[in-house]
Formats: structure tokens, sequence, C-alpha cells
């Protein structure tokens, strides 16, 4: 079977109750891409697995108010079991709310708050072992694309976890270069695609040929309802990972870029 289309709505530190209560709207309203169960025309599949990311105080509430086939994803959890731990939200939390998915290791964490490819990657492992999913972001910098290093930057933030985890059927690696964050400038379809089958490749000959051909690697950076279509004709690009345009309207043209994958 081929990598489902993953699309994650990342709402970062964005929001209060009253938008939170018009994107679910705009959610529940939407028309998503979908396919009739064969024989049930009142039952179907949606083309893309869809789940949006909250801030902590907004989970519960997206959670229960949000139609069934859209889950929901926290934007962070600590790293081993919760405890004295002031401000932290546990993976076990996480679990006993019924959030089935985490993101871990996004660039802005990693670089406003220090994290470390080994702190990611102990995240990440701590996360899966409760039962959790996780989207794990991976992405270089403007400086380090200029120097030539992207994909040796890119190996190094995968191996961190890899080193730390024993399957990756439960996670996602969102490819986010930083320079394209919130920047609006988006990865061209070819440079993505190239850092795609770079990493996918260095699965294949690090981990294993499965890993490398059901593991999900999804993009994201400025990803919008104008420029998903080209993205996802990539044969690498299985999903998105979109911040901005997941708080508007726009995000269902971007759950509706799934359907090139099925043309
Ligand atoms: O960081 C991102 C998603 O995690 C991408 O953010 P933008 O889509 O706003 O560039």
């Amino acid at each position: 079977m081929g990598r489902k289309f993953f699309v994650g709505g990342n709402w970062k530190c964005n929001g209060t109750t009253d938008d939170v209560k018009k994107i679910v709207a705009t959610l529940n309203a939407g028309d998503l891409p979908s396919t009739d169960i064969v024989g049930n025309s009142q039952q179907y599949i949606l083309l893309a697995e869809v789940v949006v990311s909250p801030p902590f105080v907004f989970l519960t509430h997206v959670k229960s108010e949000l139609r069934p086939e859209i889950q929901v994803a926290a934007q962070n959890c600590w790293v081993k079991k919760g405890g004295a731990f002031t401000g932290e939200v546990s993976a076990e939390m996480l679990v006993n709310l019924g959030v089935p998915w985490v993101i871990l290791g996004h660039s802005e964490r990693r670089a406003l708050l220090n994290e470390t490819n080994e702190f990611v990657g102990d995240k990440v492992a701590y996360a899966l072992s409760q039962g959790l999913k996780v989207i794990a972001c991976v992405g270089e910098t403007l400086e380090q694309r200029e120097a030539g290093t992207t994909m040796e930057v890119v190996a190094a933030q995968t191996k961190a976890i890899a080193d730390k985890i024993s399957s990756w059927d439960d996670v996602v690696l969102a490819y986010e270069p930083v320079w394209a964050i919130g920047t609006g400038k988006v990865a061209s379809p070819a440079q993505a695609q190239e850092v795609h089958a770079g990493l996918r490749k260095w699965f294949g000959e690090k981990i294993s040929a499965d890993v490398a051909s059901t593991t999900r690697i999804i993009y994201g950076g400025s990803v919008s309802g104008s420029n998903c279509k080209e993205l996802a004709g990539q044969p690498d690009v299985d999903g998105f990972l979109v911040g901005g345009a997941s708080l508007k309207p726009e995000f269902i043209d971007i759950i509706k870029a799934a359907e090139v994958k099925c043309a």
C-alpha cells in the first residue's frame, strides 16, 4: 500500500477562543477530498490523514468539537515521565486526554529553546514509548543551505532520532527548511524533492528498505493554497506541515492537494 497523504496544521502560539471556534467551524464545514467505501455511499474515507495542532490550552476543546475524521496533535511534550517540571506537559497527559499525535523538534523550539538533536531524539523515543505518534521535524538554516550542508544537517537530525527509536511506524518526518518558515519563501518543488529523496535514500541505507518506502516525509515552510499542488506532485513529498495557512480557510485547499496523488 502507498503512503497516505498527510496534512498537518501547526497553529503555533496563535489564537483566541473565538479564533479557534472559527477555525473549527471552517474545518467542520469543509469539503474534504474523500472516496466512498465501495458499496456504501454513506461512508467515506479521507484521501489525506489530517491532523491539526492547536496550543495546549485549546487541545481538548478542539478535539471535542472537531469532526472525527480530523485528528489533533500537541505541539510539544516533556522528554520523560511527568513530575516536578514546572510549565511542562507530559506525554502521559496527552495520552490520558486521548491526543494521538505530537509535533517534536520544530525548528522554532530548536532555535529559540536550544533543543539539541539528542534532546529531540530522547523526546521522540519517550513519546513513542507512551503510545503517541510523532511528527518529527528537521531542516537546515539558510546559512547551512548556502554552505552546501543541507543533507548533512537533516541526516544528522534524523540520525539522532533513529539512534533512540526501534520503529518508524508511528513517525512522520517533516522536512521544514528554516529559511522557508513563515517567510513566504517556499522551497521550489525541485528543492523539496531533492531533500525528500535524499532522506528516503538515507532511510534505505541506514535503516531499511521497508522504512524508506513506508515512512511519510512531509514538507513544511510557506505552504499555501497556490503552491501546494505543485509540491504535492513531487514523488517523495507525502504531504505538508502547514503553519500560517492552517489558520485560514485556505487549509482546506491544501488538504485537497491529496487529489494530486490520486490523479
Ligand atoms: O513551521 C511551519 C509548520 O510547522 C511552517 O510555517 P509556515 O507555513 O507559516 O511557513
